[in-house]
């Protein structure tokens, strides 16, 4: 179902560092200069995924949204279609490469390429130990939270290539998370989380290096605390505040 921020993307701004090259907000101050760029951005029927989609339309981009049910895409579309942006979507769990593909035919079929990829859908099934979590969520973590952005990228990099004669010839946005600062002495909260998250610097710091040659920008999103569904257990789980509670809590969107 989706939700408006109770935040605006500007607003939440200034708590978010971005590691190396510019910083979003640089890109958000001037009207329309992403006409005829293209975004996909995954992840993007709630919360940062959604601002960023829309701040991206809002500039011009054409951008694909895509989450995990047709329904929330199907209200999102027709929300920034009403507000005249230029959007199309598709169902994409990013864990399934079948959707992956389809994700890529998307925005081909609409577009012919890509320019900017944005990968915002993550997930933290647990909140709970490194060493407690289960296979099956160290699974889940990983193959959405960091195999997902890496698959996705090497499907769409063929046609973020060779998109026209500008220094930059595409740009990668990667969320990781500024938890593992703001909770550095309770790692037992958000253990294989935080793990996947800092893993993510890495595949940003390897994958700008690998991309450099082909003038692809890879950067690193560190956002703070940002008032999302996904973030509402930090808010409201005691764990968080009381160092001596150690009850494992399901995340509900999971
Ligand atoms: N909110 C914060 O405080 C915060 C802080 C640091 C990092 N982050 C990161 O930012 C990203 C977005 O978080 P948010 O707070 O906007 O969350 P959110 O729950 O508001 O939105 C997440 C979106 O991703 C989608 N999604 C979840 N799993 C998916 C999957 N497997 N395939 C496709 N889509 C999927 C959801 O449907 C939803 O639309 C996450 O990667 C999160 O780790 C958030």
């Amino acid at each position: 179902m989706f939700r408006p921020l109770t935040w605006g993307w500007k607003s939440f701004l200034p708590s978010a560092t971005l590691l190396s090259m510019r910083s979003i907000s640089s890109v958000a101050n001037s009207s329309l200069k992403l006409v005829n760029k293209v975004a996909v951005v995954t992840g993007s029927t709630n919360g940062i995924g959604f601002s960023i989609a829309r701040r991206l339309a809002q500039d011009g981009a054409h951008v694909i949204i895509s989450s995990r049910k047709q329904q929330n895409v199907d209200q999102v579309v027709d929300i920034l279609q009403r507000e005249g942006l230029s959007v199309a979507g598709t169902v994409c769990h990013v864990g399934k490469a079948e959707d992956r593909e389809r994700l890529v035919a998307t925005a081909l079929k609409h577009c012919g390429g890509v320019d900017f990829l944005v990968c915002t859908a993550g997930v933290n099934p647990l909140v709970g130990s490194t060493l407690g979590s289960s296979e099956q969520v160290w699974d889940k973590i990983l193959s959405v939270n960091v195999k997902a952005p890496a698959l996705l990228l090497s499907q769409l990099l063929p046609h973020m290539e060779n998109r026209g004669t500008q220094e930059i010839q595409g740009t990668i946005l990667i969320p990781s998370s500024s938890l593992l600062i703001c909770f550095p002495f309770q790692p037992q909260k958000l253990g294989a989380y935080n793990v996947s998250k800092t893993a993510l610097l890495g595949l940003t710091k390897t994958l700008a290096v690998e991309l450099a040659p082909k003038n692809i920008r890879v950067n690193c999103l560190v956002p703070g605390l940002i008032k999302t569904d996904f973030s509402r257990v930090v808010s409201t789980e005691k764990s968080f505040c009381t160092k001596k509670k150690k009850k494992k809590h399901q995340l509900n969107h999971c």
